[in-house]
């Protein structure tokens, strides 16, 4: 019996360490360097990225050593892939290959069962359950009723020849538009206290990892306290009130999942990361396409009459605007997606490797990070002619589901906001350019730790006469 005990285990270790030693010698390692011992290349990096010249760290390198090379970033050795294909192998693996790494001070913050950490089964689960309620037609009805009464209510106040910061209206609407969506909060005192807190909340998201009383961390996590608080005396409600009427937010259709994994817990976790979205990345791409259009005046003149073609259509035919009518609007989906290939709103993903993986000859190993950095594929030239002109003709007649281009992800992580995203965007963009006219004040692109506008981006209004220009 000993004998087979020794044989038996003896045969695993030898097995193991042959596999080591042979995917040690026959698949390298990608080449680069791992920079300065604990920090590695992280300062480097940062200040790249904070540069106007964001893509010069990858840039550097990709000569040096090609499109796939390592690193040591945010305390990690690293392997940065800036090439297509293998990025879209990371993003189509499973759980058993790669899982969801990113900054400290984000995991403890976003919280254990956060959509973006979690894996496996669950994960599937809660994607499929918000992904259904996304493209439910009744949503994109509500989003869009939603986001026309507050546009439409910002922009009755707005003068003529007033500074109008977009970036400020942007992140005020659709905070209030997606929150209905998750909570069913009306705007009130408790959804500018809410804001107000998520504010800080946000804050924290990529600082630096202290806890203690006073740093940004601290105070991020106190007012996710309070958040959770809010979700809780939410969640309270609806199972006293509970109905077997159709869910009418996020909230309801986590409650009424029956698989009992969603806890209260996981459920206001998630609720409070959802608003991210609301209050970074879709009013960012609303804000860099006024930037961009601004700068291309031929664009922007395509773009309204669009725009005023269909408002004309619609007043003729006596009936309101539809999600549809939003969506069915060529040029301006080509200005959303050339937006969203210019703008890098997601610079990329973060994965941590499970076990050696090997793509293209070349070795990822087991416990290091990966980082797919979508915004060099997405400026690549040998894929886009002037990658960095802003040229929504690009994309006519040009297929979008390529591995060229992935600013909402793929794979089974493929971001289920999408169509809401580039719904609230065409809304939003549909009546500026048929109800105002603008001149863009000087403002320049902040690419970290998050994509911003310098100075919000200012612009002078002037209210177009409707009745005679339509
Ligand atoms: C311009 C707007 C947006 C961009 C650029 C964007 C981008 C992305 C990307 C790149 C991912 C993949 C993350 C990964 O693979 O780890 C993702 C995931 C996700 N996005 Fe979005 N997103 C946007 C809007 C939205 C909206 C409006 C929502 C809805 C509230 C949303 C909800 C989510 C969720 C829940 C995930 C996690 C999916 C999962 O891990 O299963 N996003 N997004």
């Amino acid at each position: 019996m000993k004998n087979i005990f020794i044989i038996f285990f003896g045969g695993i270790l030898l097995y193991r360490i042959w596999s080591r030693i042979r995917s040690k010698t026959t698949t390298p390692l990608p080449l680069g360097t791992l920079g300065w011992p604990i920090i590695g290349e992280t300062l480097e990096f940062i200040s790249s990225a904070y540069s106007d010249q964001p893509e010069s760290f990858m840039n550097r390198r990709r000569l040096k050593y090609g499109k796939v090379f390592k690193s040591h970033l945010f305390g990690s050795a690293t392997v940065i892939s800036t090439d297509a294909e293998v990025s879209k192998f990371i993003l189509q693996s499973d759980a058993r290959t790669f899982v969801p790494s990113y900054p400290s001070s984000l995991t403890e913050l976003m919280g254990k069962s956060s959509i973006l950490l979690i894996n496996g089964s669950l994960q599937r689960r809660v994607h499929g359950l918000i992904g259904a309620f996304f493209k439910s037609p009744n949503l994109k009805a509500q989003i869009t009723g939603d986001m026309e009464k507050y546009l439409q209510e910002s922009m009755d106040s707005w003068k003529d020849d007033q500074l109008i910061y977009i970036q400020d209206v942007a992140k005020n609407i659709t905070f209030h538009v997606l929150v209905k969506a998750l909570i069913s909060l009306d705007p009130g005192a408790e959804m500018e206290l809410l804001q107000k807190h998520f504010q800080e909340f946000i804050a924290g998201l990529m600082s630096l990892p202290i806890n203690l009383p006073g740093s940004q961390l601290y105070r991020s996590l106190q007012a996710k306290k309070r958040m959770v608080k809010l979700v809780h005396k939410i969640l309270r409600e609806r199972r006293k009130n509970c109905t077997l009427s159709a869910p009418k937010d996020v909230v309801d259709v986590l409650l009424s999942d029956g698989s009992k994994q969603l806890t209260v817990d996981l459920i206001s976790d998630n609720m409070i990361d959802l608003m991210i979205p609301g209050e970074d990345s879709v009013p960012i791409l609303m804000t860099l396409a006024i930037k961009y259009l601004s700068s291309c005046p031929r664009a922007l003149h395509q773009l309204m009459e669009e725009n005023m073609n269909l408002r004309r259509t619609k007043i003729q035919l006596g009936e309101p605007l539809r999600w549809t009518d939003y969506m069915s609007l060529s040029f301006t989906q080509n200005v959303i997606t050339e937006t969203l290939r210019m703008g890098n709103i997601i610079i990329g993903v973060m994965r941590k490797a499970m076990k050696d993986v090997e793509i293209k000859g070349q070795l990822i190993p087991k416990g290091w990070c990966v980082f797919a950095y979508f915004r060099s594929v997405h400026l690549d030239e040998s894929t886009y002619d002037w990658p960095h002109q802003f040229n929504p003709w690009r994309w006519q007649d040009k297929d979008m589901g390529t591995c060229n281009f992935t600013p909402f992800g793929g794979g089974q992580r493929l971001c289920p906001g999408l169509d809401l995203a580039r719904l609230e965007a065409s809304i939003f963009l549909h009546h500026l350019v048929t109800q105002f006219r603008w001149i863009a004040e000087d403002d320049s692109i902040v690419h970290f730790p998050t994509v911003r506008m310098k100075r919000k981006m200012p612009i002078w209004v002037i209210r177009r006469r409707i009745p005679t220009e339509l």
